[in-house]
């Protein structure tokens, strides 16, 4: 039976106050597999702190923690590895610099970069926006047949994102997501973010059930 499929999770683009506390019950509320921290416009110092506090609350639950788009920052500060886009620099390089840490890279909706990502050594493609987005301008939109050729051909797990909910997301879990990364569907939950994780974890475990 292949790996079920399980949630990633991303910071939201601003961390309230008191973010520390709701990370905590976030991930105890069930199944994270990773955290990325995704602070576009914070100062390198912020970021630094960011990663100072949350990565021990990731850590001690067995939650990967990945910082997006600085493969330096992110081997430099010990976190568990690194995502990064098209325009997050020199993929190869942060290959060695990651050596024995995850790397994972975007590929949009696009099966060359997923190929070209997947030889270069990444530890997974990410595909997407799924779903209209308000948490980025997404310029590409991915559909389900790019999940199940990719999950045919190739043994590196793939990432689904993009405007995921527990209400959306089983088509993806059906076509081979090994992952669903999500913000609004955990950050924004009208019950908070524990009930968003159990939300995503309940609704995965429907689809793969189903699938
Ligand atoms: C898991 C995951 N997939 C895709 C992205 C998007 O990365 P990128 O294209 O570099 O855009 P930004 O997130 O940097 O705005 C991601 N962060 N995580
Ligand atoms: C970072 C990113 N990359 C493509 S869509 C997206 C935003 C995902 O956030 P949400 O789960 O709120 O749509
Ligand atoms: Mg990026």
């Amino acid at each position: 039976m292949d790996d079920p499929c399980r949630l990633y999770l991303i910071t939201p683009p601003v961390l309230p106050p008191g973010f520390a506390d709701q990370l905590a019950a976030a991930l105890d509320a069930g199944d994270v597999a990773c955290l990325q921290l995704r602070l576009k416009d914070a100062p390198r110092d912020e970021v630094k702190r960011a990663i100072e506090q949350l990565m021990p609350i990731a850590q001690a639950r067995d939650v990967a923690f990945l910082l997006n788009d600085d493969a330096i920052l992110a081997a430099e500060m010990g976190c568990d590895g690194a995502h990064l886009g098209q325009q997050d620099g020199d993929h190869a390089g942060a290959r060695m610099l990651l050596s024995g840490r995850i790397l994972g890279i975007t590929c949009h909706d696009s099966r060359h970069l997923a190929m070209v990502a997947g030889e270069m050594g990444a530890d997974y493609v990410a595909f997407g926006a799924f779903f209209p987005t308000s948490t980025k301008e997404a310029q590409y939109r991915a559909t389900t047949d790019l999940l199940e050729w990719w999950s045919e051909i190739a043994e590196i797990p793939c990432v689904a994102i993009g405007g995921i909910t527990a209400a959306n997301c089983a088509p993806l879990v059906r076509a081979g997501a090994d992952f669903l990364a999500v913000v609004g569907a955990v950050w924004n939950h009208p019950e908070g973010p524990a009930a968003g994780v159990r939300a995503m974890n309940a609704a995965i475990a429907a689809a793969s059930h189903a699938a």
